[in-house]
C-alpha cells in the first residue's frame, strides 16, 4: 500500500516506522516545512493519506487529499468545529473520510466500559462525575480529544449531566462534567473518569505506556479502509 504521511512528528514517524514494518511504502513524510513537496506528488499513486498534525493544519490537510480523491485516516485532535465540512467534502468525492480521537485498541474498550458505567450511574443522583487527562507538555489543544469522546458518552447516558467544562473545579456545576487537562512530561495519554459521593468513590483509568497503540490502530485502520466510501469511525472498523 502506497502512504502519504500529512504530519511528521511524533506520531507521524512511529506510524511510518509501524506501516513499513507491515510492508507499506511511505510516499512523502508531509511537515510544516516541506509542505510545498504535495505539489509534486501524483495523487493517483496515493492509496491512503494519514493525518497526525496540529489542530491548526488539519483541515487543510485533509481537504488537499479528499478533494483529490484520496481516503484518508484522520487522527490529529482539537478541530472538531470543521468535520462537519469534511464529511461533506468526502461523500461529494466519493472517497472515505475515518477520524478516531483515539485508534488504540485498548482505549477503544476503555470506551465501552465509560458507556456501560454511565448507563449504571444513570439515576445514581448522589454521584459527582469528573474526568482527567493527563498528556506531554507539547499537546496543543486542551481537553484532548479522548476526554471530549469519553465526556460526549457520559452526557449520552446520563440526563442529569447537560454539557462539559474544561475546568479545575470538579464542583461546581451539577449539570456540567468537569474535565481537568494536566500537562506533564512524557505522558502519552492517561485518562481517568471519577464517580464520587459522601459514601465512596468509583474510578475507571486508561494509560497509555507509549505511542505504539495509537500507530498500530492508525496503520490497521488505513489497511481495512482501502476500497470503502463515505465517513467511517472505529463502530464501523471494531467488531466489539
Ligand atoms: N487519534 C489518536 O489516536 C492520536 C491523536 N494524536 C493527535 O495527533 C496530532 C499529532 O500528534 P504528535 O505527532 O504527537 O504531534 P507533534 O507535535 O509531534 O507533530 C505534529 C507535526 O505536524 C507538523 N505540522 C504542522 N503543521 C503542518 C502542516 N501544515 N502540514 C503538515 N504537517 C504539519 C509539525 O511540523 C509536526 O512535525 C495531535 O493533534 C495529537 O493530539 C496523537 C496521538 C494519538
Ligand atoms: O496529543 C496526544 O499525544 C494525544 N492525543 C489524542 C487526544 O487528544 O485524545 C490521543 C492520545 O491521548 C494522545
Amino acid at each position: 500500500m502506497n502512504i502519504l504521511l500529512l504530519g511528521y512528528g511524533k506520531m507521524g514517524k512511529i506510524i511510518g516506522e509501524t506501516a513499513a514494518s507491515r510492508g507499506h511504502h511511505i510516499v512523502a513524510k508531509i511537515n510544516i516545512d516541506n509542505r510545498h513537496e504535495l505539489d509534486v506528488l501524483d495523487p493517483s499513486k496515493i492509496d491512503v493519506a494519514i493525518e497526525f498534525s496540529q489542530p491548526d493544519a488539519a483541515f487543510d490537510n485533509i481537504s488537499w487529499a479528499i478533494s483529490r480523491g484520496i481516503p484518508v485516516v484522520a487522527g490529529t485532535t482539537g478541530w472538531m468545529d470543521k468535520k462537519p465540512v469534511i464529511e461533506t467534502l468526502a461523500k461529494n468525492k466519493n472517497t472515505a473520510f475515518f477520524y478516531a480521537s483515539n485508534f488504540s485498541i485498548g482505549v477503544n474498550i476503555f470506551f465501552k466500559v465509560n458507556r456501560f458505567l454511565g448507563s449504571l450511574m444513570k439515576d445514581q443522583d448522589s454521584y459527582h462525575v469528573s474526568l482527567e487527562e493527563i498528556h506531554h507538555t507539547e499537546k496543543k489543544d486542551a481537553p484532548s480529544g479522548t476526554a471530549i469522546t469519553l465526556a460526549e458518552a457520559i452526557i449520552n447516558e446520563i440526563p442529569r449531566i447537560n454539557n462539559w467544562t474544561l475546568s479545575d473545579n470538579t464542583s461546581e456545576n451539577e449539570q456540567s462534567l468537569p474535565i481537568t487537562s494536566k500537562r506533564i512530561d512524557p505522558a502519552p495519554g492517561t485518562h481517568i473518569v471519577r464517580y464520587r459521593s459522601e459514601i465512596d468513590d468509583i474510578e475507571i483509568s486508561h494509560t497509555a505506556h507509549n505511542r505504539k497503540g495509537f500507530a498500530v490502530g492508525a496503520v490497521l485502520v488505513a489497511e481495512w479502509i482501502i476500497n470503502k466510501k463515505g465517513v467511517l469511525s472505529m463502530d464501523d472498523f471494531l467488531s466489539f
